[in-house]
């Protein structure tokens, strides 16, 4: 799942280790007892010298002069002009200096100027949608340029704190315990599907109420698709496998009147949680506002979820986005994960509605709904494996 992206993210990684290790020096070959930090306190009190802030372009080759620094922290500390109190977001000499002394590096704006442009690239290709990519890298920017002055263990720690934290921003986006929320509903709950046919809505309405009864909760399908042939028979072979009750009407009915139904017999006959599927189609959102609106009229359901599937990608992002404008989604649920390389609707489709991922369908099995858990999705996409 998610292998294209997991690799981009890998090179990132890569590339940022590559374009900053020509600055690494070894703590053995910095830090010598002698008078060595010699060189490190004149840098550091005369900032016209090689390695001031203002010289950062030149960045690398010229601050290495200033690594046997030795005990420059108190030349610089008592009183060098360039001690970085002057607001700058480039590390002072004295900063470069410690860290050069400690056999650390720090990271330099021009440093991530390139790798942050292959991994934009990488994002894009991926199909991460635009204003998500940016939100990426603001983040990684901010967390990499600012960390590196507290001094980091390695490169590659830090590309990977600030991915990890980058990445969790926009995945978590909106994120709610949803089990959580059915154990504390009224009963019946009723949840209504929303999603563009063809991308597994039907096979995800079953697996949840597979997902329910594991979790000790009745439910009952009841099919708001009347507007294309052969989905009651779809949807029957569903509740028939899973010995569910199906309420169902003509094709061309009512599908507000269906879902009613499916309430009334869930009062009827104390049934947790009502599924009711929807005929999804956006020929123009007036024809689903109007369908939802009155969906939304006649039953007022607890919650609407967006089916869409990952390897629609950037569809999948914009279809995400139009569903929600047009009747807002409560959360979504990517179908189709597990045949998907790219993650980049796993990643945008949060951030860009401000509504969760609650499920992932990861096969075609009915046991195959994994809750979505951005927190390790973040560590796989992370993971070395
Ligand atoms: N690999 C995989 N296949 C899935 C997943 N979810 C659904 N499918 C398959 O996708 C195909 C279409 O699913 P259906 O539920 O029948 O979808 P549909 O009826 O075409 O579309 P809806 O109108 O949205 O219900 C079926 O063969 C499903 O088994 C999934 O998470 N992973």
């Amino acid at each position: 799942m998610f292998d294209g992206l997991k690799d981009k993210l890998s090179s990132f990684r890569e590339d940022v280790e590559e374009s900053t290790e020509d600055e690494e020096v070894p703590e053995s070959e910095d830090t010598t007892a002698d008078g060595s930090e010699q060189s490190a306190s004149d840098s550091a009190a005369n900032p016209t010298e090689s390695s001031t802030a203002a010289d950062a372009e030149t960045g690398p080759a010229q601050a290495a002069d200033a690594t046997s620094a030795g005990d420059a922290a108190d030349a610089s500390e008592a009183g060098s002009p360039d001690d970085g109190g002057d607001g700058s977001t480039e590390p002072s000499t004295f900063q470069r200096a410690k860290a050069f002394a400690t056999g650390r590096i720090i990271i330099e704006e021009e440093d991530l100027e390139q790798p942050l442009w292959d991994l934009e690239m990488a994002l894009l290709e991926s199909d991460v949608e635009m204003s998500v990519a940016e939100r990426i890298l603001e983040t990684v920017r901010e967390t990499m340029l600012g960390e590196s002055r507290k001094q980091v263990e390695t490169t590659g720690e830090l590309v990977e704190r600030a991915l990890h934290d980058a990445l969790l921003d926009v995945i978590a986006v909106g994120q709610f315990d949803f089990e959580e929320r059915v154990a504390e509903a009224e009963k019946p709950l009723t949840i209504v599907f929303t999603g563009v046919n063809g991308v597994g809505k039907t096979t995800t309405i079953a697996k949840l109420s597979e997902w329910l009864e594991a979790r000790g909760y009745s439910s009952v399908l009841a099919n708001g698709d009347t507007y294309r042939a052969g989905a009651n028979e779809q949807i029957a072979e569903h509740a028939e496998r899973l010995d569910r009750e199906l309420i169902a009407h003509d094709q061309g009915g009512d599908p507000a009147a269906v879902i009613y139904d499916g309430v009334e017999y869930a009062e009827a006959n104390d049934i947790d949680v009502v599924l009711g599927d929807t005929a999804g189609r956006l020929h123009t959102s007036d024809d689903l506002m109007a369908q939802l609106e009155k969906i939304d009229r006649v039953v007022d359901p607890d919650m609407t979820l967006f089916v869409d599937e990952a390897v629609a990608g950037q569809d999948a992002v914009n279809r995400a986005k139009e569903f929600n404008e047009a009747a807002e989604i409560d959360g979504a649920v990517l179908t189709k994960a597990d045949a998907d390389s790219s993650g980049g609707a796993a990643i945008s489709v949060a951030y860009v509605t401000g509504k969760p991922i609650l499920f992932l369908g990861t096969g075609q099995g009915y046991d195959d709904l994994t809750r979505f858990d951005p927190e390790a999705l973040v560590d796989s996409l992370l993971g070395e494996e």
